[in-house]
C-alpha cells in the first residue's frame, strides 16, 4: 500500500483557509488534515463544525477531523452533519471510546482513535477490530511545528504487528514533526498516512514538500 499524505490545515493562514483548502485541493495529496482545538483538552481554540462545513466548498479530498476536544461525544454529530470523511478523537478523552466509534461508523464516516505520546498502544488495544485507523501523535497535541517524538515509533510498530497477527485492516496514521528524515523512519515502522503542517505548507511550494514525503 502506498502511503498517503494529509497537510494539515494548521499550519495554514488563518484569515483564509478557504484559499488554504483550495491550494492543497491543486496537489496531488489524498487527504486533508483538520485540528479542532477546545481550548480545555489543549490550550489553544481553532474552529468547529461551522468552520468545516463552509470548507467542504472548496475541495473534494478526504477531510480528516482530529478532535482535541474534552467531550468529542457532544462534537462528533456535528462534524459528521459537516461534511467529515474521517473523525479521529482523542482515547485520553473519552469514557466510552468504544461506543463512540461504532456511531461514527454507523454514519458513514471513517473512525479513528488518537494516542498522545504517553499513551500505550495497550489502551486501544480492545477497539482495534473497532477502528478504521489509529492516530500516534508524535508531538504533545496542541501546536504544529514541534519537533518529532522517536518513541512513538515503539507504539506504531506494536500496532503494525497486532494488525498483522490478527488479520486486522485498520490503517496507521502519524501526527506531528513529519519531514523528510521522520517520514521515512514512520513508514519503516508501519504508517500508512503522514499528517504534516510546516514541512508541506511552511515550504513555497506544496507539491515538491508533498513529493519528497512520499519518498
Ligand atoms: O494535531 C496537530 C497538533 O496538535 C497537528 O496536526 C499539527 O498540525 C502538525 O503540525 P506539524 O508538526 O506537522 O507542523
Ligand atoms: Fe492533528
Amino acid at each position: 500500500m502506498s502511503i498517503k499524505i494529509a497537510p494539515s490545515i494548521l499550519a495554514g493562514t488563518f484569515e483564509n483557509l478557504g484559499a488554504v483548502v483550495e491550494k492543497i485541493e491543486q496537489t496531488n495529496a489524498e487527504v486533508i488534515h483538520i485540528d479542532v482545538m477546545d481550548g480545555q483538552f489543549v490550550p489553544p481554540i481553532t474552529f468547529g463544525s461551522q468552520m468545516v462545513q463552509s470548507l467542504r466548498a472548496y475541495s473534494k479530498k478526504r477531510f480528516d477531523v482530529h478532535l482535541m476536544v474534552q467531550n468529542p461525544e457532544q462534537q462528533i454529530p456535528l462534524f459528521i452533519h459537516a461534511g467529515a470523511d474521517m473523525i479521529s478523537f482523542h482515547v485520553e478523552a473519552s469514557r466510552h471510546p468504544h461506543r463512540l466509534l461504532q456511531q461514527i461508523k454507523q454514519s458513514g464516516v471513517k473512525a479513528g482513535i488518537v494516542l498522545n505520546p504517553g499513551t500505550s498502544a495497550f489502551s486501544v488495544a480492545p477497539l482495534l477490530n473497532e477502528v478504521d485507523y489509529v492516530l500516534q501523535m508524535s508531538v504533545n497535541p496542541g501546536f504544529g511545528g514541534q519537533a518529532f517524538i522517536p518513541e512513538v515509533l515503539k507504539n506504531v510498530e506494536q500496532l503494525a504487528k497486532w494488525r498483522k497477527e490478527e488479520h486486522l485492516t485498520f490503517e496507521i496514521e502519524i501526527d506531528g514533526g513529519v519531514n523528510e528524515e521522520t517520514a521515512f523512519l514512520c513508514k519503516q515502522a508501519g504508517v500508512d498516512i503522514l499528517v504534516a503542517g510546516s514541512a508541506v505548507l511552511g515550504t513555497n511550494d506544496w507539491q515538491k514538500a508533498i513529493d519528497k514525503l512520499r519518498g
